[in-house]
């Protein structure tokens, strides 16, 4: 416990920070303790095998005592011959039982960090999507994958460590027989040594947290720059040689870390020598003065600096431990803070299921929302931009006072400018947040009263930029229904209109899409989106109409799976198309977080009022000014047809 209250008190200096963000918080070592439990079996074996190891090593001076003292003083070949050989058994003995202590300490090290890797695992997967909208990937990958391998690397090495504290017990003993004398000195030389390692101890646990810091920023620094978007944005708008700068000047930072962490280390490793070195010149003298003084016999003392050279090994291996145990105390907390933070969205525990094979109606009671604080949501250390005054800041509400009510089999399109809250709206219908006050409703049910499987079967959601795994179209679609047969993909498919363009492939579904599915086009993209809808069967369908101009082929296509896709279900449509717009059987204006117009197209033309203005100024731009604005009902007649730019407000 003190240990972890001393990280807690490790001095900051301007040339030498504190990582901002970790803090080893009291209990954390307990917490690391509690991973052991499951092992218990395998450390006692440990334990065991380190006591024979420790006996092993403490017996070889006392046969070594013999073979002097009784073999070469008294000229008895038979006891040199027998001690020898007994000394080199015990050899062999010690080196297998060294084998079969790092298979059992792998075994308990590998075994925690897995139970460890799984539960950070799981407990990200359940925290809701405002976290990752705060996290930088790159950085979240390294918590939970670089840093836990470091974790188990220490971990291990901590554990191989720890059979030094057996030593040192078994060897002062020893000692203490051998000669009480010679033991006090060595107990009086530990102290006096292990105080300077303390600050050396602590130079060296602040430098290996800056280290992983550095390198997980750099690693996420990689892994926003390297994706495909990164990539594209980096070529089209970057500056070469200032992103060269920044990443020399990263790289440079963990060398620097890196090069201070060494001399520490190194630093470190000759104190201990030293020690070892002038307890032993020390030993010898007094050890010496006592043979000739006849206070004990000379096997005696070769023993007892045999044994000074076991102690001091292993005591170095303590030191070490200290710092080990420190950086794995501190890895462990890094997972911690992870496991720490609460969902914001959780399960009932007395959840109920939505009725299957039913399609629900969704109903917005008096709905306001604010997105969460950095505080509420995620950790400053995962956000490597996060501004400190950023944190706890309220986010002004982006809903407010929204009502309306989808009846269960009709479209509802939202429209309104940019930044109104359509998106935000969509949002709450899938459960990616809570609303602040009111509720939301599907089939009479409060969102929150919920199973989250019941809601993910039932509310199926298409993206403006629909996101596909790098994997084969295939697997990008039995993601949605894992039990598809292939009939069933193709005749998903032939609805979403994305039939054709898979058959004309030559390895047809086996096609793999690319990063994020950068090989496949915008419309394509999007009607690979709709046939994983068609495979999901939702009843309720949550849709980002394209922005983007479609060529005439791929607009009608994209209807034509629309209409496919929205039939017979409850749809709320972010919705950019004019035919798409005349067809819902409520249009909602959002403006502001509010609906400030509801009503069929018809009907808000004709009150003349926000959708009115912003139609006519959407079409009267010449741009978007179609000569054929009346979009015929037979989707096979489909034209290209005026996208509604938010309404003319941009975006
Ligand atoms: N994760 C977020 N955290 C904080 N604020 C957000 C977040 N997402 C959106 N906002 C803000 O909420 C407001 C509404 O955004 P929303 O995406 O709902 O608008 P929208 O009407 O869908 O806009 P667009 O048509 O441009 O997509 C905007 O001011 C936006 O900046």
């Amino acid at each position: 416990m003190d240990m972890v209250l001393r990280f807690e008190g490790v001095d900051k200096s301007p040339d030498d920070p504190d990582p901002w963000v970790t803090k080893v918080r009291k209990g954390t070592l307990r917490r690391v303790l509690a991973y052991f439990r499951p092992h218990v079996g395998k450390v006692a074996l440990f334990c065991l095998v380190a006591v024979l190891e420790s006996l092993i090593v403490v017996a070889t001076p006392l046969l070594l005592k013999e073979l002097i003292d009784n073999g070469i003083v008294k000229n008895d070949l038979g006891v040199v011959i027998l001690m020898a050989g007994l000394t080199a058994v015990l050899a062999v003995l010690g080196a297998g039982l060294t084998m079969v202590s790092g298979y059992i300490s792998g075994r308990i090290g590998e075994g925690i960090t897995y139970d460890l890797r799984v539960q950070a695992l799981g407990h990200v997967r359940r925290l809701p999507i405002a976290f990752f909208t705060r996290t930088q990937t790159g950085v979240l990958v390294g918590r939970l994958h670089t840093e836990l391998i470091m974790a188990q690397q220490h971990f291990t090495g901590l554990l191989m460590a720890a059979t030094s504290v057996v030593m040192v017990v078994v060897v002062l003993a020893e000692l203490i027989y051998l000669s009480w004398i010679v033991a006090i000195v060595s107990l009086v030389l530990i102290p006096i040594f292990l105080v300077p390692w303390i600050r050396v101890g602590r130079a060296i646990q602040r430098r290996s947290i800056r280290l992983m810091d550095a390198n997980t920023g750099l690693g996420g620094l990689l892994q926003e720059r390297f994706n495909v978007q990164g990539a594209m944005l980096s070529k089209l708008f970057g500056r070469p040689a200032e992103e060269m700068a920044e990443y020399e000047e990263r790289a440079g930072e963990i060398r620097k870390i890196g090069v201070s962490l060494s001399v520490w280390g190194r630093m470190a490793f000759v104190m201990m020598a030293l020690m070892a070195s002038l307890a032993t010149a020390l030993v010898y003298g007094i050890g010496g003065g006592l043979v000739l003084a006849g206070a004990f016999e000379l096997g005696t003392l070769v023993a007892i600096a045999t044994l000074l050279q076991r102690l001091f090994g292993p005591i170095t291996q303590l030191s070490g431990m200290q710092e080990l145990a420190q950086t794995v105390v501190v890895s462990f907390s890094r997972v911690f803070e992870l496991l720490d933070l609460k969902p914001l969205i959780q399960e009932r525990p007395d959840a109920i299921a939505l009725k299957k094979k039913v399609v629900p109606d969704v109903e917005f009671e008096h709905v306001s929302f604010r997105y969460p604080t950095a505080d509420e949501v995620s950790l400053a250390s995962l956000e490597h931009l996060r501004a400190e005054r950023e944190r706890s800041e309220v986010t002004p509400d982006v809903l407010r006072d929204v009502s309306f009510h989808a009846q269960a089999g009709t479209l509802t399109a939202l429209v309104g400018p940019s930044g109104a809250g359509k998106s935000t709206i969509t949002h709450l219908v899938s459960r990616l947040y809570d609303p602040n006050g009111g509720t939301v409703r599907l089939g009479g049910h409060d969102l929150r009263d919920l199973t989250f499987e019941s809601l993910r079967e039932a509310v199926g959601v298409v993206s403006q930029d629909a996101y596909l795994f790098h994997d084969t179209i295939r697997e990008n679609l039995l993601y949605a229904r894992p039990t598809a047969t292939e009939d069933e993909l193709m005749e998903a498919c032939k609805g979403a209109q994305i039939r054709d363009l898979i058959d004309s492939l030559p390895l047809g579904l086996d096609t793999v899409t690319g990063d994020r599915g950068y090989r496949m086009s915008g419309g394509e993209k999007q009607r690979l989106a709709i046939a994983r809808l068609l495979l999901k069967e939702p009843s309720i369908v949550v849709l980002d109409e394209a922005t983007a101009h479609l060529d005439s082929e791929s607009e009608a296509a994209v209807q034509r799976a629309l209409k496919t896709a929205l039939h017979g279900r409850t749809s709320l449509v972010i919705a950019h198309r004019l035919s798409t717009i005349r067809e819902a059987d409520q249009i909602l204006v959002i403006d502001g977080g509010r609906v400030r117009e509801r009503g069929t197209h018809d009907e808000l033309l004709a009150q003349g009022g926000l959708y009115a203005e912003l139609y006519h100024t959407q079409f009267a731009n010449p741009a978007a000014n179609d000569p054929k604005p009346e979009i015929e009902d037979e989707l096979d007649d489909i034209e290209p047809e005026p996208v509604i730019q938010h309404m003319g407000y941009g975006g």
